[in-house]
């Protein structure tokens, strides 16, 4: 764990602190002033920072703004008088986890600066399983065809070859592989053949022995070593030069290899998942994949399908990757209109998700206004005319991102012939399984919760907006909702109306207020509930910054 940083020009409140903080076994470092602060943050980074407001070097808010804008997942504390309470806010508008009132009870400031503590590494371990296994979106058939094919595969060890365009995330499937398999818990090791020069790739796959070349100093274990137990995944399997396709095979055949400048036979238990953006059986035909090894390989494929072709599932990746990039830069996301998501959906993004992806990153640091409008778009974007002009499917629009099958689901059926094929006897195991796809139904149910985008945090006025538009809140838990399409509005909606036209009749005040409180405390209530307690979570699941959460659950009194 990195230190406690406490700022403050005081130096009894810094003696104090330290003193506590070493007893509860925190390491510490103390600064009389912001500007030391922002020097030492270029070296390294605290595990939560603690500042004083008012220091003869700077104001603590100043210093907030300016560490929020560096890391801005890092807990602050802002040590303030009782009055002055405009400040305080201020430090919550900048971003701060808490305020700590002056003058303090030192057990209060310590479970407090705990606290803080507890919440940044729930935060890095919530962020480490994500860049684990990231969430996977699609409500296209074809992509439920995938899911279907992942839970299908779940229970088995085989070989996986999974094709498709750059871009189009055959990482991402050969992750949720490995992530349903048996050796889940297991390492994934990822290499890309096409990335590592000719000369690297043998030592790199199998590692070597020291002395074994220039350079070598130290003995080093390669992929294969270090994916016993897990999956070993080949990314661009079509590039692998020739000679070391020879060594590969040998592998998957007895499991044996040696190190390079090795004499001692070595064993690995390793799943092999391969992809390629080639087409290899024309690499076989023009004599520079190995037949053998391409049989040996494509046991089970697995075809995914280019963005172009599931144009359906660009609003809900948009949406997802707006709130993805502005958590990443620590802003509020960003919403799409319409109109330019129905510009989006008529590209045909040769980059497959990634290149979608990016637009989004570049549309969160680049649109000017918070509303991503179709002129808004990237220039390349603009410049090209749409490939089809498909209508938005408003009314049918996913209510929350669909995620893999997390079960394999039981029932009959079998894997689409086009997308899972056994190509090899070694496949017809696999039908023995009696794994079956889960439904599209239960997949994304199995996730349920809130749409990504749509509701804003910090504008009332926005987030009711959003009622009737796109996505709505079919996938509030605990509703009636979410069937979308179905005729009439819904349930909540009715009762809302309801309510709504009884405050306006009755001439209440503040009506906007009223039920904007009702709606954003239901909705954190809910999401605690879920979540039990955990605010982080409950803010990524609601789609909202975790200062925000905070910043909410103060003003809307359900501290407690
Ligand atoms: N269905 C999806 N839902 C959410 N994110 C996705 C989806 N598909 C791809 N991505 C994201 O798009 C990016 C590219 O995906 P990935 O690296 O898996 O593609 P790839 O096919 O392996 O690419 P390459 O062939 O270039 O190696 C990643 O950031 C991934 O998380």
């Amino acid at each position: 764990m990195k230190p406690i940083w406490i700022v403050d020009d005081d130096q009894s409140i810094r003696f104090v602190l330290e003193k506590a903080l070493a007893r509860e076994q925190f390491a510490v470092r103390s600064f009389s002033n912001p500007r030391d602060v922002l020097s030492a943050l270029d070296e390294e980074a605290p595990q939560v920072l603690v500042s004083d407001i008012r220091m003869p070097g700077g104001s603590g808010i100043e210093l907030l703004t300016k560490v929020k804008a560096r890391h801005p997942g890092l807990p602050v504390i802002i040590m303030t008088a009782y009055s002055d309470l405009d400040s305080a806010v201020s430090a919550f508008q900048g971003g701060a986890f808490e305020y700590l009132p002056k003058p303090f009870d030192v057990p209060k400031a310590v479970e407090l600066i705990r606290r803080a503590v507890d919440e940044s590494m729930r935060e890095s371990v919530i962020d480490e399983r994500q860049a684990e296994m990231p969430e996977m979106l699609g409500q296209a058939p074809a992509m439920q065809d995938v899911f279907r094919a992942i839970g299908r595969l779940s229970q088995s060890n085989v070989t996986v070859m999974i094709t498709g365009e750059s871009g189009s995330g055959k990482e991402l499937v050969a992750r949720a592989l490995h992530k349903h398999s048996p050796r889940g818990n297991g390492p994934f090791v990822a290499i890309n053949t096409a990335a590592i020069p000719k000369d690297l790739l043998e030592s790199e796959l199998f590692g070597h022995e020291r002395g074994a070349f220039t350079g070598a100093q130290t003995m080093r274990r390669g992929r294969f070593e270090q994916a016993d137990g897990g999956t070993l995944f080949l990314d661009e399997i079509g590039d692998m030069p020739f000679d070391l396709q020879t060594r590969l095979l040998r592998v998957l055949s007895d499991g044996q290899f040696y190190r390079v400048g090795g004499h001692q036979p070595l064993k690995s238990n390793v799943r092999v998942i391969a992809a390629t953006h080639q087409n290899l059986e024309e690499r076989v035909k023009q004599g520079v994949f190995r037949e053998d090894l391409f049989h040996r390989l494509n046991v089970i494929r697995l075809r995914l399908p280019a963005l172009r072709e599931r144009r359906e599932d660009v609003p809900a990746l948009t949406r997802f990757f707006l709130q993805k990039s502005a958590k990443e830069l620590g802003v509020e996301a960003k919403r799409i209109t319409d109109a330019a998501l129905e510009r989006l959906m008529g590209f045909d993004f040769p980059g497959n998700v990634r290149q979608l992806e990016n637009v989004c990153h570049w549309l969160t640091v680049m649109a000017p206004a918070q509303v991503v409008e179709a002129k808004d778009l990237p220039p390349e974007l603009l410049a090209v005319a749409p490939s089809v002009a498909p209508s938005l499917p408003v009314a049918s629009e996913p209510a929350a991102p669909a995620a893999l099958p997390v079960e394999p689901a039981v029932s009959a059926g079998g894997l689409p012939a086009s997308l899972a094929e056994p190509a090899s006897p070694g496949g017809s195991s696999l039908s023995s399984h009696g794994a079956a796809p889960a439904s599209a139904a239960e997949a994304a149910g199995a996730y349920g919760g809130l749409p990504t985008g749509g509701l804003s945090p910090a504008g009332s006025g926005q987030a009711i907006g959003g009622f009737g538009g796109l996505g709505g809140l079919g996938g509030l838990p605990g509703t009636a909702a979410g069937s979308g399409g179905a005729a009439g509005p819904r349930p909540w909606l009715v009762d809302l109306e309801r309510e709504a036209r009884q405050l306006l009749e009755s001439g209440s005040p503040e009506v906007w207020d009223t039920l904007t409180r009702q709606f954003e405390g239901q909705l954190i209530h809910t999401a605690l509930d879920i979540t039990r307690g955990r605010r982080i979570e409950a803010a990524h699941k609601l789609g909202i910054g975790r200062n925000t959460i905070t910043r909410k659950i103060q003003e809307l009194g359900l501290d407690d």
